[in-house]
């Protein structure tokens, strides 16, 4: 189970009363599916950065199966974000993008080569393999970034936006993809205004308003 208890944040540049004192309090069990929704600028990206450990809290605690997670650096709380901007290296192709979430020396086993290939052939990028990521589409950047969080295993993942601009069909899929890992126990966190992807996924829904989660 995921704690996140009174987890407060302040942006020091900013103004009083400009943006709101945050402070983030809810669970999320294994196998669950919490989405979070809210209007720009709300906090959705402050939230995930709290969590992934990007940001550093003012105060408040966050456990995972009673570890505590603030005392982790980032690589070490068994969270994958998936990120509104895919986060992928450009200098490497797609199978080496997606290869990174399995073996972050890039060293890759047959069986782990055999696993991306049909890993990409779920998301409908046969073919693909060898190209660069500046000669793939936006959609199908995102299905990379998405491949390789889900192919990393970690309990608890981060979804930002990770299906906006996609086709119903490729949609689809990733749904089946990530009902999958909700299957296996993964606890995702779904930060989304599309309705289709809440309903599809989504066991609990909550919304950010005013630096708090309502
Ligand atoms: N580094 C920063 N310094 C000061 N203020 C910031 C900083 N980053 C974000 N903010 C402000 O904090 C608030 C929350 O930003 P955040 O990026 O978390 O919103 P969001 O809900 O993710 O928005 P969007 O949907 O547009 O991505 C906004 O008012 C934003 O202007």
């Amino acid at each position: 189970m995921l704690d996140c208890h009174d987890l407060t944040f302040h942006y020091q540049r900013c103004d009083p009363g400009e943006i709101p004192d945050f402070c983030f309090t809810f669970g999320l069990a294994p196998g669950e599916c919490l989405a979070v929704e809210g209007p720009s600028g709300a906090g959705k990206s402050t939230l995930l950065g709290l969590l992934a450990g990007f940001l550093e809290p003012g105060g408040g605690r966050l456990t995972w199966a009673g570890q505590d997670l603030l005392a982790r650096p980032p690589w070490e709380r068994g969270i994958t974000t998936v990120f509104q901007d895919h986060n992928l290296f450009d200098h490497l192709p797609v199978w080496l993008n997606v290869g990174l979430g399995l073996a972050p020396d890039m060293k890759l086993s047959g069986d782990q080569q055999a696993r991306i290939r049909a890993g990409l052939a779920e998301v409908g990028l046969d073919g693909l393999h060898d190209r660069l990521p500046d000669e793939l589409s936006g959609g199908q950047r995102q299905r990379v970034a998405l491949l390789r969080a889900l192919l990393r295993g970690a309990p608890l993942l981060l979804l930002d936006e990770p299906f906006t601009g996609l086709d119903d069909a490729t949609r689809q899929g990733l749904w089946a993809l990530v009902r999958r890992q909700k299957a296996a126990g993964v606890a995702v966190l779904l930060v989304s205004h599309d309705r289709d992807d809440i309903e599809a996924l989504a066991d609990r829904r909550c919304r950010l308003e005013t630096g708090r989660l309502v």
